[in-house]
C-alpha cells in the first residue's frame, strides 16, 4: 500500500499542500481530480520527495518521507511518467528506453516491447516521428523498465485523441490487473471515473472527498460540486 498521511508541501515559502491523505493499494487505480492548481501534480511530487514536505509517506508500511528521491524510486519501486512525457525526441525508441537504464532494466526491454507491439516494429525510429500516443507508450515503457510496484502518471492522455487515450488506459488497466498500484492525475473526471477504482478530489491542496467509482450517484455529485457542471 502507498499511503499519504497529512502530507503538506511547499514551493519555497508558498504552501501548496495542506494535509493530503490517500491510499493506493496494489492492483488498484486511484485518480486525483480537481480544478487547476488544486495540488494534483504537487501530490505526485511530494511522493517522490521533489518538493519540501511534512507528514508521512509510507510504502508497504515503511516510512519514506525522509529519503531522497533516488532512494524512494529505487528501494520502493515507484516510477513516474511526467506530464509532457520527458522523452529525448531526436533519439530512437530503443535509445530512449536504454538511456539511464541499468542492467536489470535493459534486460526487461524485450518484455516491455511485448506489451506495446506497435513499438516493437519501431524500435529504430526517432521518437519525434512517432504519434503522440506512441510517444506516451515509450514514456510508459521507460517507467515499466523499472518494474514498478507503484506507478504515478501525470495526465497520460494530455494532448491525445480520445481513441488513443482509450488505448493508453487499456494498457494501464492491464498493468493494474497484474498487481501494480496506479496513482494518476486526470483532468477529465468522466474519464477518471471510467478508468479508476477511486476518485480523490483535491481542493486547495487538501482532500475534499474520496469516491468509489462504482457509486455513480456520488461520482455525479462530485462533478457537480467540484466543477459546477452536471455529469452526463
Ligand atoms: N514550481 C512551482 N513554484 C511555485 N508554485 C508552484 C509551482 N508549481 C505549482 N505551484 C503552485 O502550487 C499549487 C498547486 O499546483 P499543482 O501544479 O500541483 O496543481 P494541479 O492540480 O496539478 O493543477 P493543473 O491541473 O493546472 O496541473 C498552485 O497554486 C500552483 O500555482
Amino acid at each position: 500500500m502507498l499511503t499519504l498521511d497529512s502530507v503538506k508541501g511547499w514551493y519555497g515559502r508558498t504552501q501548496a499542500l495542506f494535509g493530503v491523505d490517500l491510499h493506493v493499494a496494489p492492483g488498484k487505480t486511484v485518480a486525483l481530480v480537481g480544478t487547476n492548481g488544486a495540488g494534483k501534480t504537487t501530490t505526485l511530487r511530494a511522493i517522490l520527495g521533489a518538493v519540501r514536505t511534512e507528514g508521512s509517506v509510507r510504502v508497504d508500511g515503511e516510512e519514506i518521507s525522509a529519503k531522497p528521491t533516488h532512494r524512494r524510486v529505487n528501494d520502493h519501486r515507484i516510477a513516474i511518467v511526467h506530464e509532457g512525457r520527458g522523452l529525448l525526441s531526436q533519439l530512437t525508441v530503443l535509445e530512449n528506453l536504454v538511456v539511464g537504464a541499468n542492467r536489470a532494466e535493459r534486460a526487461r526491454i524485450g518484455e516491455v516491447l511485448e506489451l506495446f507491439p506497435v513499438l516493437r516494429d519501431r524500435t529504430h525510429q526517432k521518437v519525434s516521428l512517432l504519434s503522440g500516443g506512441q510517444q506516451q507508450m515509450v514514456a510508459l515503457g521507460r517507467a515499466l523498465l523499472r518494474d514498478p510496484k507503484y506507478l504515478l502518471l501525470d495526465e497520460p492522455g494530455l494532448g491525445l485523441a480520445p481513441v488513443v487515450i482509450d488505448e493508453i488506459y487499456t494498457y494501464i488497466a492491464e498493468l493494474c490487473s497484474r498487481g501494480m498500484g496506479v496513482l494518476l492525475v486526470e483532468q477529465s473526471v468522466t474519464r477518471a471515473a471510467s478508468v479508476a477504482d477511486e476518485l480523490v478530489l483535491l481542493r486547495v491542496g487538501a482532500v475534499d472527498r474520496v469516491v468509489d467509482t462504482r457509486d455513480r450517484e456520488r461520482v455525479d455529485q462530485l462533478v457537480a460540486d467540484a466543477f459546477g457542471v452536471h455529469h452526463s
